[in-house]
């Protein structure tokens, strides 16, 4: 669904984070980056009343309509004294808009794949969108499982633990949210601003998360998850 703020983005053909180079500068976490981060998942799961939760610290319910297409939001994070700024684009949920939002994935450094947690398929298309994920977006994106609506107990019909499993089977950071009350909103961006500097400052620059690695183990590396 469509958040208030709108603009179009400015062209950036220079290195972002997330890239080779151009991650810090003198050895220090480079704050004039701009980390492009996705929210996607299934239509309804609550993706752009995350944003505008984060953005605008409120809830409308049931205000928004379908997202038609993509829109994004500028925030910066601060942690402990680095600023991190973070590009947030709200994708349509819908099928029909999923070869446009398949175009953002490239150059995503972190993507939040939500569900909602009383909606049953919207958990099980969770593999089909991790799926999607390693196909179109880099190895290296910080990736994290967002369960939202957490605060509709009497709804739920995916357990925390169902969540955590399926987070851990594929080596994701995994939360609960509500953009209704708030609860872990303002966590779940500030986590992936930590993981991005996290990855840049990293030496030797290698990726944490391999989603490759992941979707592509053979049946025989049997009792092990062997994610990281
Ligand atoms: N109780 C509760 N309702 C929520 C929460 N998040 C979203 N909703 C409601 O769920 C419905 C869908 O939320 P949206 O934010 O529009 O979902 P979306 O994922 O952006 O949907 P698309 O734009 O179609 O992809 C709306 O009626 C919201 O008010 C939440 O955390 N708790």
């Amino acid at each position: 669904m469509e958040p208030e703020t709108r603009e179009e983005p400015e062209a950036r053909d220079e290195p972002e984070a997330g890239d080779e180079q151009g991650c810090t500068v003198y050895g220090f976490y480079d704050q004039d980056l701009t980390h492009k981060t996705i929210l996607v998942g299934d239509s309804g799961v609550g993706k752009t009343s995350l944003l505008v939760q984060f953005d605008q610290g409120k809830f409308i319910p049931g205000s928004f309509s379908a997202t038609v297409g993509i829109g994004f939001t500028n925030k910066v994070v601060t942690v402990g004294e680095v600023k991190v700024k973070l590009q947030i684009w709200d994708t349509a949920g819908q099928e029909r808009f999923r070869s446009v939002t398949h175009a953002y994935y490239r150059d995503a450094h972190a993507l939040l794949l939500l569900y909602d947690i009383t909606n049953k398929s919207s958990f099980d298309n969770i593999r089909a969108w991790l799926t999607e994920i390693h196909e179109y977006a880099q190895s290296d994106a910080v990736i994290m499982l967002l369960g939202n609506k957490a605060d509709m107990s009497s709804g739920r019909v995916i357990k925390r633990e169902d969540g955590e499993r399926l987070a851990r089977e594929y080596g994701v950071i995994f939360m609960e949210t509500s953009a209704k009350t708030g609860v872990n909103v303002d966590l779940a961006f500030m986590t992936a601003a930590k993981e991005l500097i996290g990855r840049c400052l990293e030496l030797p620059k290698e990726p944490k998360f391999q989603i490759n690695d992941i979707m592509e183990q053979k049946p025989q590396k049997s009792g092990c998850c062997g994610f990281t």
